[in-house]
């Protein structure tokens, strides 16, 4: 089943939420786990516990696991073991992108079948030129996975390169985007595009009706809850028929292992309610 169809069945079935693991050292010490390793691993697998049957995608942000070195990437790989035996479409937050024949060694890595740290989905900086992602695109499709490509990120300090303009007068956030469209439209791949909920759509040129808002091409956007959006304002956010995960880490990791499992309850109610009204 190729990723998209995967997103969409889950979505059809748990609704838009995906669960960001990020074992942040604060959030450790309030779930009385360690800052190292087994502390790390019993967070992400408690996470994917917790989020098996609730959700259908989880987001585990490496960076997290990677500052811990050898032992962090080892409690990674068990967490991302889990959430694939519980059958979750796992997005690695990784950020990768690098020059071509470098980038052919994330892909490996990540997107490889059988890799231990194989994930359904891999984020990734085009900031190198889309086209340097070209061997993580052909990795992707060849094992029917995906590719999140930074368009315009959440943070506020995006827009002086996103927002900068073309000699054509798009954007550099909407290039990308028409980019990862144009390979969809010739693989048949569902490459996604990373869209922040805290970001104002219109400015990027990533207004409603754009050719990338619908449900071919599935945006991951955070920015909900720690960064200030409201799940509750999803159906407003983004339009209707769009393929949206509305991904959260912090707002819901602080409920703590015993209030996780209310907290993306929650969550899902509050999104199916935007949708519903939106
Ligand atoms: O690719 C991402 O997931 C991402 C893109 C972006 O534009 N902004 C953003 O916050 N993220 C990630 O999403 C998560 C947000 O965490 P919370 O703010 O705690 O929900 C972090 O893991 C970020 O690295």
């Amino acid at each position: 089943m190729t990723l998209l169809a995967r997103l969409t069945a889950s979505v059809d079935a748990h609704g838009p939420l995906c669960v960001g693991i990020d074992p942040h050292p604060a959030l450790l010490a309030a779930w009385g786990a360690g800052a190292d390793a087994s502390g790390l691993e019993r967070f992400g697998r408690d996470v994917v516990a917790a989020a098996a049957g609730r959700v259908g995608v989880v987001k585990p942000q490496v960076a997290l696991f990677e500052a811990l070195g050898a032992a962090g990437i080892g409690a990674l790989e068990r967490v991302l073991a889990d959430a694939r035996a519980a059958g979750l479409v796992v997005i690695a937050d990784a950020k990768r992108g690098d020059i071509g024949s470098t980038n052919r060694g994330y892909g490996a890595a990540w997107l490889s079948p059988g890799s231990p740290l194989e994930a359904d989905a891999l984020t990734v900086s085009p900031y190198l030129g889309v086209g340097s992602l070209e061997g993580l695109f052909a990795a992707a499709e060849a094992a029917d996975k995906g590719l999140f490509v930074l368009a315009a990120t959440s943070n506020p300090e995006a827009a002086a390169v996103q927002l900068a303009r073309l000699p054509d007068g798009r954007s550099i956030a909407r290039s990308v985007a028409d980019a990862v469209a144009e390979r969809n439209a010739a693989t048949g791949a569902g490459h996604g595009l990373v869209i922040g909920a805290t970001v104002d759509r219109a400015a990027f040129g990533l207004g409603t009706g754009a050719s990338t808002m619908d449900a071919a091409t599935p945006v991951l956007a955070p920015g909900f809850g720690a960064q200030g959006a409201r799940l509750a304002d999803l159906g407003s956010l983004f339009p209707a028929g769009s393929l949206v995960l509305a991904s959260a880490s912090r707002s819901i990791l602080q409920a703590g292992p015993d209030g996780l499992a209310s907290a993306i309850d929650a969550a899902v109610g509050e999104l199916a309610s935007s949708r519903s009204v939106g």
